[in-house]
């Protein structure tokens, strides 16, 4: 017998701080799971910056708000790849959100196109995420982008021996399956207060905090759109369940004028970012199910 009936319930989750615009990728994400008919909720951690009216709106679209407290690395000189990353340490304190069983977190700025529910069915005991790719500029910091290799095409660029072993799978904390307790919270922000930050911020701590537990999923669960243009032989979009908009311009915000975002690809990507944002019969007030009497028929 489950000693918190709660502790079985499963949820998505995502974060949002400021208002500079995200509040319209975490609608969209609302959106579009009730597009996919997900089973679960999504659980907003939400930061002090969020103003109020904001709140009302994820509230009015069907999600569960949470606040947290603000969560910040230690002191140091790292140069952040980009500077709203001392945010997403916040990220970190879906971990005590151990009303929940199991958790899929999702970024902001991803959206869903098909039902991935089953993800709450992979083992437990592990955190679940899409290898990430060293490509981009933003890797410039790396010996790996220096030298041409990636995680994902490893038979084109091989590790040289001289340098050792390669390194540990790399994860995109975009989209992540884990479950959240209170030991391992704790643990990870005393482990926090000891631990450089690195240049992508709670992703460098995440990937060296679950090192030994991480285990790779597909890239159809958390397209990143450098994969487009840096390994298309490693992408079937026909088959892709979430695109994450990362590395550019946002969807709500799209010029096509950030480096390598004037693609016809990228374009209709977020072209059907906006179809779902924009449809009000997604809107939660429009979806609320019908009660239906013991024939079947809807109730007025
Ligand atoms: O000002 C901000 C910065 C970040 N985020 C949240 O933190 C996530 C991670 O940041 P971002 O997606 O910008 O990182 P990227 O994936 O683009 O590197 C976002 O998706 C949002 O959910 C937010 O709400 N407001
Ligand atoms: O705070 C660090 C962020 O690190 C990751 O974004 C990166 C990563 O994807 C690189 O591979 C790209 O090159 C880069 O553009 C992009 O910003 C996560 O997506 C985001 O959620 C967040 O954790
Ligand atoms: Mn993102």
């Amino acid at each position: 017998m489950d000693s918190n009936p709660q502790s079985s319930t499963r949820a998505y989750v995502t974060f949002l701080a400021g208002d500079s615009g995200y509040i319209h990728g975490v609608v969209g994400l609302a959106k579009g799971l009730r597009k996919v008919s997900s089973a679960y909720p999504l659980v907003v951690a939400v930061h002090p910056t969020v103003p109020h009216e904001h709140r009302d709106l994820l509230w009015s679209q069907g999600c569960v708000v949470r606040d947290i407290e603000p969560l910040c690395p230690p002191q140091s000189h790292t140069k952040f790849s980009e500077p709203h990353f001392v945010t997403n340490y916040c990220k970190l304190r879906v971990w005590e959100f151990v009303e929940y069983e199991k958790l899929v977190f999702m970024d902001g700025d991803t959206q869903v196109y098909e039902n991935i529910d089953n993800l709450f069915n992979l083992p437990n005991g592990h955190i679940y995420a899409v290898m990430d790719c060293f490509c981009e500029r933003t890797w410039k910091h790396t010996i790996q982008n220096k030298i041409g290799y990636c995680q994902h095409c490893p038979e084109k660029k091989k590790w040289p021996a001289e340098l050792g072993p390669p390194p540990s799978l790399y994860f995109n904390t975009g989209v992540f399956v884990f479950e959240p307790d209170l030991s391992t919270y704790h643990d990870l922000l005393e482990t926090l207060k000891v631990t450089p930050p690195g240049p992508f911020a709670e992703q460098d701590f995440m990937n060296v905090y679950f090192r030994d537990v991480y285990k790779p999923i597909p890239n159809v669960y958390n397209l990143v759109l450098a994969m487009l243009g840096r390994h298309p032989d490693k992408v079937d979009l026909e088959k892709t369940k979430v695109i994450h908009y990362c590395g550019g311009s946002k969807p709500w915000a799209f010029t096509g004028k950030e480096e390598n975002m004037d693609r016809e690809d990228i374009k209709m990507l977020v072209q059907k970012w906006w179809e779902i944002y924009g449809d009000e019969k997604l809107d939660y007030k429009n979806m609320s199910s019908k009660i239906i009497d013991a024939e079947g028929k809807p109730m007025a």
